[in-house]
């Protein structure tokens, strides 16, 4: 059974990003559809060389790439910068607005048959590339993401709350299903990379320490774990469920500022997590005013119900001697 598609529903979207939201959308429906037919005509696991940052990329890394740059060469947006790109591409020299992406977000899932995803920040386009885009997230336009998941959806915020989608896989169309969406106050879970609890900062190790505790803990109650390993797939769960998510710098060769990147990964998702009363910072401070020093800059990252989020920053304040591992009474911060 076929049934008709809808027009794209424009309800809450700023009207000079109709346009790339709508084009956004129609590139993301045929990556969502080609990821479901995975296997069958081509591998979309495969290797297929290293990015600018070092990362392997896989084949649908670059198909997704190339699918969202080409689409894009007639709507408003001026500069292109990608996770797989080492520079800008000037994709419509008319264009008055910048996209940063993460074409493929979470990679290392794409053969596992676990959610993926991309992730899209749309700021201004000023005179030049770096000024579009080595400016801090409080300047962007919008921010979002959409999820290649059992359902695939579309969240995204212009700062005026945050709007969620979903694909009608029937009709391949979009309908709107949330105009407010809100991180759930309260929640016992936490996601985070425990195989590098060995390299993390002292804080981190502490606030961890305390909810693997559990009720035996300062905290007084049991906490539960997550790893998807798709910055996507935790965001939705937040945005749903709530609970946090910690990326923190750590101790490893290439880590002193965390793993994930500022302008396609982190101000995106921070602005849609706020927009929608949640927190985000580098661990310590608010991380939507920051300025990458480039493209590919990477920072710590921490996101989820505002008061977990605080939480956390409020574990750097703690003097060396409350973070050590043999410290017992952090009761200052029980809930
Ligand atoms: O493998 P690790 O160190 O746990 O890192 C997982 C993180 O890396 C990422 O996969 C990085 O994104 P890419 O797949 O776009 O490079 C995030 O989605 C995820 O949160
Ligand atoms: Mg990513
Ligand atoms: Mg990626």
């Amino acid at each position: 059974m076929q049934l008709e598609a809808k027009p794209f529903p424009t309800e809450g979207i700023p009207e000079n990003m109709q346009a790339v939201m709508a084009r956004l959308s129609e590139v993301a429906a045929q990556i969502a559809l080609r990821i479901a037919r995975g296997g069958i005509e081509e591998d979309l696991a495969g290797a297929e060389g290293v990015n600018s940052d070092g990362d392997a990329q896989k084949a649908l890394d670059v198909i997704a790439d190339d699918a969202f740059r080409l689409a894009l060469a007639d709507t408003p947006v001026r500069f292109y910068a990608s996770e797989e790109q080492e520079t800008v591409v000037e994709v419509n020299p008319a264009g008055t607005l910048a996209l940063a992406i993460d074409p493929l977000d979470g990679s290392s899932n794409i053969n596992a048959n676990v959610s993926i995803g991309t992730i899209f920040a749309i700021y201004p386009a000023e005179a030049t590339p770096e000024a579009s885009f080595l400016r801090p997230g409080t300047d962007l336009l919008a921010g979002g993401y959409v999820i290649y998941g059992p359902q695939v959806a579309l969240v995204v915020t212009f700062g005026d709350g945050v709007l969620k989608l979903v694909l009608d896989p029937l009709t391949a169309s979009w309908t709107l299903v949330t105009r407010r969406a809100q991180v759930p106050l309260r929640s016992n879970e936490f996601a985070i990379n425990a195989s590098n609890y060995r390299h993390w900062p002292a804080a981190i190790r502490a606030y961890i320490d305390d909810c693997v505790a559990g009720s035996e803990g300062p905290r007084e109650q049991n906490f539960n774990m997550r790893w998807v390993a798709s910055l996507v797939a935790e965001t939705h769960r937040i945005l749903t469920r709530g609970g946090v998510f910690l990326y923190p710098r750590d101790d490893r060769k290439g880590y002193k500022e965390g793993r994930l990147r500022y302008l396609y990964e982190c101000a995106p998702i921070a602005f849609v997590i706020t927009q929608a009363g949640g927190g985000a910072t580098d661990g310590e401070d608010p991380i939507l005013p920051h300025v990458p020093t480039h493209l590919h800059a990477r920072t710590p990252f921490i996101f989820g119900s505002a008061e977990k989020v605080a939480r956390i920053a409020a574990y750097h304040d703690l003097p060396d001697t409350e973070t050590s591992a043999l410290f017992g009474k952090r009761g200052l911060f029980r809930s």
